[in-house]
């Protein structure tokens, strides 16, 4: 039986304790921290018990090009984690189904009506335009002068959600003529709560008999979130089906995700019930927010402290796009330098940090033999801060990108994961993120708030949120005419 044996002569995992096993050795947040520490003293590839659960956690890029490239099928399973009980749809969600023919299913939907180029591209001028109006929103009465302060989390968050909300129920969620404040709020905290519940580690998950219990209130936590979301889903499929009731046949119905999957409905009644819907709009509006949101936030708060860079990045998109207009979607393969900081953010802080499957089969991996059933456990946190895969791997450094280190195969930089259960909404969240970044470096001076650095502590939940909103300082650099022109 191993536990764990290293071919670098490191120390052997303790023995578990009993019932809980190595529990103990993962209760301190945040959790990739402290699975990273037990990877640097143990070794890349490491079995665990948790509780009554076997898991394997990998720590290296060729141990999880190993789980992901050689065994894709084989660690395709997402593990029950209760959970997915109440804000998967009791697992039918396209992020806790296991791998099979409905979650492939779920997959074909979301690939063809929102995340083809098809898709994106028709949906271009809703970003545009989104990005524009927190363009003009950050311009407010500013002149050329003076620096106003800027809070980025909130503003990120609502852009990323009046895009998605757009391609799925046709409406905004913030800005004018939009839906009641406090439901937007309500709706921003049930987003935050979701990845709090996914990151915790519940105990009653590994123990069940200490389901009864729940002495770590979580499962009370998610069934009070897991109904919020439901009735919030419910009213925008509801709110939809009354509108296409009066449809007048405008098309514009192709283009929204909800009903899409309502004419589906139709068709095949059984397969797609309500709840199979709301958990396909669940997925893209949890998934899709708080992941591309706090990537740029982190990318600003990176500028903010390496002014060096923010500079050479503004250089660029001088020479490439200009200061007459507005930076475009179409611009962003022209802009390299941009596309290297986005990186260099991804590697430094993945907004999915460590992933997690189940293995379906008995497998291999780097010549240790992992039975079927158990969790596996990818620090991909870890991988981009390995100091064998890069050289000063804690140095924010874009220019990394430009050389050979920058290379990305061998599953060094995996912020998207790879393999089947890949992230689908890779080249939405590029796109986002780059144009937000390019857009507000182009048209304002950025300055930190205060003379200390940012701080760049990171908070508890499974996206790796900062521990402090950030908050800077910015004054425009492009005209109110370039700026405030009409879209
Ligand atoms: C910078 C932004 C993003 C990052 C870093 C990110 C990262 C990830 C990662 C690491 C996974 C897990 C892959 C695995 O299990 O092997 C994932 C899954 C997923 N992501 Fe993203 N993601 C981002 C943006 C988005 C967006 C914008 C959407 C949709 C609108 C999205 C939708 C999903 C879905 C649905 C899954 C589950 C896929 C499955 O289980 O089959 N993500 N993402």
């Amino acid at each position: 039986k191993v536990l764990h044996r290293s071919k670098d002569n490191k120390p052997s995992v303790p023995f578990p304790l009993p019932v809980i096993g190595h529990l103990h050795l993962i209760l301190k947040k945040p959790l990739h921290r402290t699975l990273g520490k037990l990877a640097k003293k143990y070794g890349p590839i490491l079995f665990l018990q948790y509780g009554f659960r076997k898991v394997v956690l990998v720590s290296s890029p060729s141990a999880i090009e190993a789980c992901l490239a050689k065994n894709d099928i084989a660690f395709a399973n997402r593990p029950r984690f209760i959970v997915g009980e109440y804000l998967g749809y009791n697992y039918t969600s396209l992020v806790w189904a296991s791998y099979g023919d409905h979650w492939r299913n779920l997959r074909r939907v979301t690939a063809l009506e929102i995340f083809s180029s098809y898709r994106l591209q028709l949906l271009s001028s809703v970003r545009a335009k989104e990005i524009r109006s927190l363009l003009q929103q950050l311009f407010g009465n500013l002149d050329n002068k003076n620096f106003r302060k800027v809070e980025f989390k909130t503003m990120f968050f609502e852009l990323m959600l009046n895009i998605l909300m757009q391609m799925i129920a046709g409406k905004k969620f913030y800005g004018e003529n939009v839906v009641d404040i406090d439901e937007a709020k309500r709706f921003r905290h049930t987003v935050i709560e979701t990845f709090y519940l996914m990151g915790a580690l519940n105990a009653s998950d590994f123990l069940p008999f200490l389901r009864w219990f729940d002495l770590q209130g979580l499962e009370k936590r998610m069934v009070k979130a897991g109904k919020q979301r439901d009735t919030f889903w419910q009213s925008l499929i509801n709110e939809r089906r009354e509108k296409n009731r009066f449809t007048t046949g405008d098309g514009e119905e192709n283009n929204i995700l909800i009903d899409v999957l309502l004419s589906q409905q139709k068709l095949d009644p059984e397969y797609y019930t309500d709840e199979i819907v709301k958990g396909i709009i669940g997925v893209m509006l949890t998934a899709g927010t708080e992941t591309s949101s706090g990537t740029m936030e982190w990318a600003m708060s990176l500028l903010l402290n390496n002014p060096e860079f923010l500079q050479k990045a503004r250089d660029e998109i001088d020479q490439q796009v200009g200061m007459e207009r507005l930076l475009e979607e179409s611009d962003l393969p022209n802009l390299p330098y941009l596309q290297n900081i986005i990186n260099e953010t991804l590697r430094l802080y993945p907004t999915g940090p460590v992933v997690i499957h189940e293995s379906s089969e008995d497998c291999n991996v780097g010549g240790f033999h992992v039975p079927s059933g158990t969790i596996l456990l990818m620090n991909f946190w870890a991988v981009h801060r390995d100091p064998n895969v890069w050289k000063e791997p804690m140095k924010f450094n874009p220019e990394r990108f430009q050389g050979v280190e920058g290379e990305k195969e061998g599953f060094k930089l995996i912020p998207f994961g790879f393999g089947r259960r890949r992230c689908p909404g890779e080249a939405l969240a590029m796109r986002m993120v780059g144009l937000t970044l390019g857009s507000l470096i182009q048209c304002f001076e950025w300055e930190r708030f205060g003379d200390e650095l940012v701080d760049m502590s990171e908070g508890a939940g499974l996206n790796l949120p900062r521990a402090k909103p950030l908050v800077a300082m910015c004054r425009p650099r492009l005209t109110k005419k370039n700026i405030m022109a009409p879209f």
